[in-house]
């Protein structure tokens, strides 16, 4: 809806009302068109303000619409009607000015900002272009380099950034749509015309062709397979090229490509998949509206390798206090001028100075007794966790939250290292802790739901993207990796090379295969788990074959390169050669394909041609029936969980949703079948066996995945 008053005499106020973010859904463009419509036809009115309810412009077309069949008046034709209006309209920019909200804000005659609103054209990131004339009048307005950096990367700028680079013509710190009442009065009757972007004639780079190309080129680069950024470029080179009218065509024909696309589909669900997260649930029926967090007024970090600088640095960035321990004064040292120098870097990346006081370097763990909560970060060695958290135990207050930072250590087994193994929660940050976005908080079988909202809610102040989970062995991102990662080395048993399965991966969308991966984090990281599994190394039965562990298959290979003092990046040589130690250029190395030959002779295998197919499905559908396994056993409490946490934790291509979500989009019958076809050819890898979610799925005509908690919660009760 949208509510029309008169204010001040001759103005006209359109307020857009659709809570929570004011989303231009059919009601709302039906109210904006009449209001508009009332308003220029009032003779008494002399100008027009919009605005939107309750601090916030608008968050841009209803995204939950994009489903269904199209009904009211469309936005396009509302947006120019009020551009060619004969009264002038300002738009009162607070709060947030995303996608179709900004479109309507530049059709709007002038546009003012309150200096904490943010605006942008996300639609990028939703499998769209900003097609209610986004790509067409932002070039007019702010030249084609700048616009197409916004409409390719669909990233919000603040107020400030919007005024330097010509978006809106104020910016305030006063109340905004008093200001553009105002604002309105003093223009009312100057001429329209030269403020009409539709009229303008965009800037361009003099070489405009090569400066396209060049983009097209880096777009495609990063897009990774994503279709809408390079129809982004083409519809901003239509505005560059053509007249306006002819531009809105063009941007109007991509648009129509996009919009049913499997892509935006995808890209839509992981929208949602991010919000669904949020509204979190614990088998013991926990949940996030039952559950209430307790503040976090100051907090520690214990032990300040890579991992906790950069959980010291977001807890400080968020605003919060933080003691940060180290055991000895040396550690000390390098770890405080490595904090200060990201805090320092960061601060200036974002034009704000480093809130270098709100830390506090300690090697006395009696500085903690007056933190709320306190994230271990030490070496990931359970008994010297166990050590740490015993300690804790008995010098934090005894409400104080104990957090874990572990990839897969048994968060139980440290809560009972504690007198309240209630207020142990696991959070897995992921590398580098300060940038990247996804946090799995993970509930031990005592963990509180206080204890669950808290880690929840702090995460969300970091910033992140959290998702809580259940625990064992890998949680839920780490879990679906290892039957990943372990058919990636039986392929090369097989017969591919480290380059052809990388080739595949990168070509679905990954931004690096799992040997890539695996050599720039260090092989010797997963080689310490295998050990400390008893897989290779001291614990290993003897006379063992050494393709066989625990009555399955197993490969040695990253073992074997291990022991050859190949850790990857680091040492110069892993899977790839470089050309120093710590080189980041992947050479193909002639020497790993000679190991992998004599490899294969030495055990008796037979090498074949691996194509892309099958490494795709034998690497990607096991890690799937990994994550179906995982809802059945309740560790996540719906595929929109798994989806969230390897989009944003492990490189999954948004475009494809997740692997849950792609499991679907292929279809559930063609996953099973090849799961039962790879497992059957091998026999002795029992992550290859569907599991039986999977098969209860198919069975039960494969619903939609929305649908699959009913199926899921049908499994835990005949439990
Ligand atoms: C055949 C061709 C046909 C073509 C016809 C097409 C015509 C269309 C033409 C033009 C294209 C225009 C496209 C768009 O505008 S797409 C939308 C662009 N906007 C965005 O991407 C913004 C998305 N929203 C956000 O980024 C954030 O929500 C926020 C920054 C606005 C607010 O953040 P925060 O305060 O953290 O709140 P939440 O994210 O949790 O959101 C709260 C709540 O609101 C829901 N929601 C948010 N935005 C929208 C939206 N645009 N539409 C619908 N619903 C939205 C969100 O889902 C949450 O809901 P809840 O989980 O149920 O609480």
């Amino acid at each position: 809806m949208a509510r029309y008053t008169r204010i001040a005499g001759s103005i006209a106020l359109i307020t857009l009302k659709n809570p929570p973010v004011n989303a231009l859904s059919a009601a709302v463009r039906q109210g904006i068109t009449d209001s508009v419509g009332r308003a220029l036809s009032d003779p008494e009115v002399e100008a027009v303000v919009l605005c939107g309810e309750d601090g916030k412009f608008c968050g841009g077309a209803d995204i939950k619409e994009f489903a269904r069949p199209m009904t009211g008046p469309g936005l396009v034709p509302m947006i120019d009607a009020i551009e060619a209006g004969e009264k002038p309209v300002v738009a009162a920019i607070e709060g947030v000015a995303l996608g179709g909200g900004l479109e309507l804000a530049l059709a709007c005659h002038y546009r003012i900002a309150h200096y904490k609103a943010r605006l942008g054209l996300p639609e990028v990131t939703l499998g769209l272009i900003p097609a209610a004339g986004g790509t067409q009048r932002l070039p007019r307005l702010i030249g084609v380099p700048a616009a197409l950096d916004l409409i390719t990367t669909g990233r919000h700028v603040s107020a400030h950034e919007a005024l330097k680079l010509g978006i809106v013509d104020r910016v305030t710190d006063r109340n905004t749509l008093e200001l553009a009442v105002e604002f309105a009065k003093s223009v009312s009757g100057q001429p329209l015309a030269p403020r009409r972007l539709s009229t303008r004639q965009p800037s361009c780079p003099t070489d405009l062709d090569s400066f396209l190309e060049g983009a097209m080129l880096r777009v495609r680069q990063r897009a990774r397979g994503a279709i809408a950024p390079v129809a982004c470029v083409q519809a901003v080179r239509a505005a560059a090229t053509l007249p306006f009218s002819q531009g809105m065509e063009q941007e109007k024909e991509l648009m129509a490509s996009l919009f049913t696309s499997a892509q935006a589909r995808a890209m839509q669900y992981c929208f949602f998949s991010q919000r669904t997260v949020g509204r979190w649930s614990m088998p013991s029926g926990a949940r996030w509206d039952n559950s209430k967090a307790q503040p976090i007024h100051k907090a520690a970090v214990i032990g300040l390798g890579t991992m906790g600088r950069g959980i010291a640095v977001s807890l400080v960035q968020a605003g919060i206090p933080v003691v940060a321990v180290e055991m000895e004064t040396k550690q000390l040292e390098v770890a405080k001028h490595a904090v200060t120098s990201i805090l320092e870097r960061e601060a200036q990346k974002r034009g704000k100075e480093p809130k270098l006081g709100l830390i506090h370097f300690s090697i006395d763990l009696q500085d903690l007794r007056e933190v709320d909560l306190v994230i271990e970060a030490v070496f990931e060695d359970m008994a010297l966790k166990k050590q740490v958290f015993r300690e804790l135990s008995s010098v934090c207050r005894p409400n104080a939250f104990l957090c874990t930072n572990t990839s897969s250590l048994d968060v139980n087994q440290l809560a009972a290292a504690t007198r309240m193994p209630e207020l142990v929660v696991g959070m897995h940050f992921f590398a580098p802790a300060h940038v990247m976005k996804l946090l799995e908080v993970v509930y031990g079988p005592r963990s509180s739901p206080v204890a669950v909202a808290t880690a929840m809610q702090l995460g969300k102040r970091l910033g992140k993207v959290s998702v809580a989970v259940g625990n064992c062995h890998g949680f839920v991102g780490n879990r679906m990796l290892m039957p990943y990662m372990e058919q990636s080395v039986f392929l090369l048993e097989e017969g591919a090379t480290p380059e052809q399965v990388d080739q595949a991966l990168e070509e679905f969308g990954f931004p690096m295969g799992v040997f890539r991966v695996s050599d720039l984090s260090g092989l010797d990281v997963g080689w310490k788990v295998r050990k400390g599994l008893g897989l290779t190394g001291p614990g290993v039965a003897p006379g063992e074959s050494a393709r066989i562990r625990q009555g399955r298959r197993y490969c040695p290979l990253p073992d074997l390169l291990c022991k050859q003092g190949r850790l990857g990046q680091k040492t110069g040589k892993g899977w790839y050669l470089y050309d120093k130690p710590g080189g980041r250029v992947a050479k193909s190395d002639p020497w790993l394909h000679n190991f992998l030959e004599e490899y294969r002779s030495q055990h008796g295998l037979q090498a074949h041609p691996v194509s892309q197919q099958e490494v795709l499905e034998r690497c990607l559908y096991s890690l799937i029936n990994e994550g179906f396994r995982i809802l059945e056993d309740g560790i996540a409490a719906g595929p929109e969980d798994i989806d969230t946490i390897y989009v944003f934790g492990y490189g999954w291509p948004p475009h494809r949703g997740g692997p849950m979500f792609h499991a679907g989009a292929v279809g559930l019958p063609t996953v099973l079948e090849k799961l039962e076809h790879y497992s059957q050819a091998h026999p002795d890898i029992p992550q290859l066996q569907p599991s039986s979610l999977l098969r209860r799925l198919v069975t039960a005509g494969s619903p939609p995945i929305h649908k699959w908690r009913e199926v899921v919660k049908t499994v835990h009760s005949q439990l």
